[in-house]
């Protein structure tokens, strides 16, 4: 089984690495545009781990980019897609230093404005707003302990308490937010492998407040994840 693992930042990549390889070694190669994937191979599984930019069309073009290069005569090379880094968690869902798995992955800000309030591309009749993860997304929540619920992709960084309970009341059920997870859905969608959105929760969802971010504890945490991701990919590509 092979995996490519999307994060946006080499930092957030770092932790993806550590937690799946431990000490081992994680050779580089080199793809069109600068960037760089890091590779875990397992006993079963092989992990390609790439920081590919902040904000959605960044983590589209490089998601696309390593698919496109990776590609094979008979279809894609990679058997999942995971976009993974640090994120947002709304209140009272998701506290600092949690784990959540997206079930599903939202482009929370792609549509029009209204005096009525937001459209979604759907309402427009073009585009869609929502991906549905890979069935499983379940069971790597239970494995990681982590909160199963939507992922919001926004454009910019929610930063008051008014934007907040905007986006609550559009998506009740949203658990985090971040930038990246839709860009890369979207490139595994059109090459037709299956996406999964993980986020370690370093900050809340609301008024902006530097001071109260716990990036350090949230990368552990995102290193955790993929310690306890690796046999549930070990058990998948059985
Ligand atoms: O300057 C700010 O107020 C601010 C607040 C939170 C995050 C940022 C970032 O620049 C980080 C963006 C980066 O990290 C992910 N991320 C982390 N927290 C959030 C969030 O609350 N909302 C959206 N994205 C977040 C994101 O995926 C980016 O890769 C700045």
């Amino acid at each position: 089984m092979r995996v490519l693992v999307v994060t946006a930042v080499p930092a957030e990549a770092d932790s993806v690495v550590a937690g799946l390889s431990a000490d081992g070694p994680s050779p580089a190669h080199s793809l069109p545009g600068g960037l760089t994937l890091r590779r875990c191979a397992g006993a079963e599984v092989t992990v390609d781990v790439l920081a590919g930019g902040v904000g959605p069309a960044a983590a589209a073009a490089a998601t696309a980019t390593a698919l496109t290069a990776s590609a094979t005569a008979t279809g894609p090379a990679y058997d999942l897609v995971v976009s993974a880094g640090i994120g947002g968690g709304f209140a009272g869902t998701a506290p600092l230093g949690s784990l959540v798995v997206a079930d599903a992955i939202v482009a929370a800000d792609l549509g029009a404005q209204t005096p009525d309030g937001h459209l979604a591309v759907e309402q427009l009749g073009f585009g869609r707003s929502t991906h549905v993860p890979a069935p499983l997304s379940e069971r790597i929540a239970k494995a990681l302990d982590a909160v199963h619920g939507p992922v919001l992709t926004v454009s910019t960084v929610t930063g008051t308490a008014s934007r907040a309970a905007e986006l609550t009341a559009r998506h009740p059920r949203a658990a985090a937010e971040a930038m990246e997870g839709f860009g890369v859905a979207e490139a595994a969608t059109a090459h037709g492998v299956p996406v999964v959105e993980i986020r370690a929760v370093s900050n809340a969802v609301g008024p902006r407040d530097r001071a109260a971010w716990r990036i350090g504890e949230a990368l552990d945490a995102l290193r955790n994840a993929f310690r306890l991701l690796s046999p549930v990919l070990e058990e998948e590509a059985r």
